[in-house]
């Protein structure tokens, strides 16, 4: 579970001093972090994962049996490990948009559920500034509810008071364009294409102001209209002062969106830098 930073003092923030000639530029405000991730290592756990080619049914009886015997060791037990991050370091700021990229598999999505407090980690610390929310396209919406029921329930879920949802409701609706062709928010949300639900998904998580956004995926399932109006929602999440982290393989995305990448390959974090020199670098591996 992530650790939580004691809130930064405001008055860290560095103002000009009296003295200074008024010709002088104002020093750059201190940037505050907000998540700080410090040698992180993720392992998961998958149990009943070596069954040597065999049936699930006798594996389940030779599990029994050995069980029965008493000796059974984890690698008998058929519990398999997967190191997904090892030893990741970085510190995100106040107004950041972080991309995060690297090819499948690479640790991406399981770095942000950690940063959303949703995985534990194995070695190391991650400490958030506020309450992280993780927005991605899985984000559990009910099917068999109608999406006008999925804005209230979510909101609330997010924070949001009543009154809050009520006086969102319509600007909701009307980003999600799910009533572009017709009246389609009063029908449950398993009756949506991928596309819509997602949408749906998107305009409610963005509701709200975050400290901290994570956004998995999100863009890449609207069409190219939405795409457009997502990254200029995040603009604005950022100008409000939180920080927001975004996976994608759209290099597009990213590139418009994100003025930092963090480049996950096998688990470690090959570069952090500024998108065009990490994008330029990613490009290159990922061409060869
Ligand atoms: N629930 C899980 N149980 C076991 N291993 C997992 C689980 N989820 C992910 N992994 C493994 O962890 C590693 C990192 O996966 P992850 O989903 O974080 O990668 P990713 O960079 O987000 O990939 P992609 O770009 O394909 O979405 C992979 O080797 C994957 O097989």
């Amino acid at each position: 579970m992530a650790d939580t930073l004691t809130k930064t003092d405001p008055g860290a923030v560095a103002a000009p001093t009296k003295s200074a000639p008024d010709t002088a530029a104002a020093p750059a405000p201190t940037p505050i972090p907000t998540v700080i991730a410090d040698q992180v290592d993720i392992v998961y756990r998958v149990h009943g994962a070596a069954t040597s080619g065999r049936g699930a049914a006798t594996a389940a009886l030779g599990r029994i049996l050995r069980r029965r015997k008493g000796g059974d060791d984890g690698a008998e037990r058929g519990v398999r490990t997967v190191h997904a991050v090892r030893n990741v370091s970085f510190t995100a700021y106040r107004g950041e948009a972080i991309g995060l990229i690297g090819t499948n598999g690479s640790g991406k999505s399981t770095l942000l559920k950690a940063v959303a407090g949703l995985l534990p980690v194995e070695r190391g610390h991650i400490y958030t500034d506020g309450q992280p929310s993780l927005l991605g396209v899985n984000a559990a919406l009910m099917n068999d509810l109608t999406g006008e029921r999925n804005v209230h329930l979510g909101g609330l879920a997010m924070g949001m008071s009543r009154e809050q949802v009520r006086e969102r409701y319509e600007e909701i609706v009307d980003f999600s364009g799910i009533n572009d062709k017709g009246d389609f928010i009063s029908l449950p949300m398993r009756t949506y294409s991928s596309g819509m639900a997602a949408r749906l998904r998107f305009s409610i998580g963005s509701a709200k102001d975050h400290d901290v956004l994570l956004i998995d995926e999100a863009l890449a399932t609207g069409d190219r209209s939405f795409q457009k109006r997502s990254e200029a929602r995040i603009r604005e999440l950022r100008a409000r002062a939180g920080t927001v982290f975004l996976v994608s393989h759209n290099n597009k995305s990213i590139r418009d969106t994100c003025d930092r990448v963090l480049w996950l390959e096998r688990g470690e974090l090959r570069m952090d830098g500024p998108t065009a020199e990490v994008m330029r670098e990613y490009e290159r591996f990922t061409a060869r």
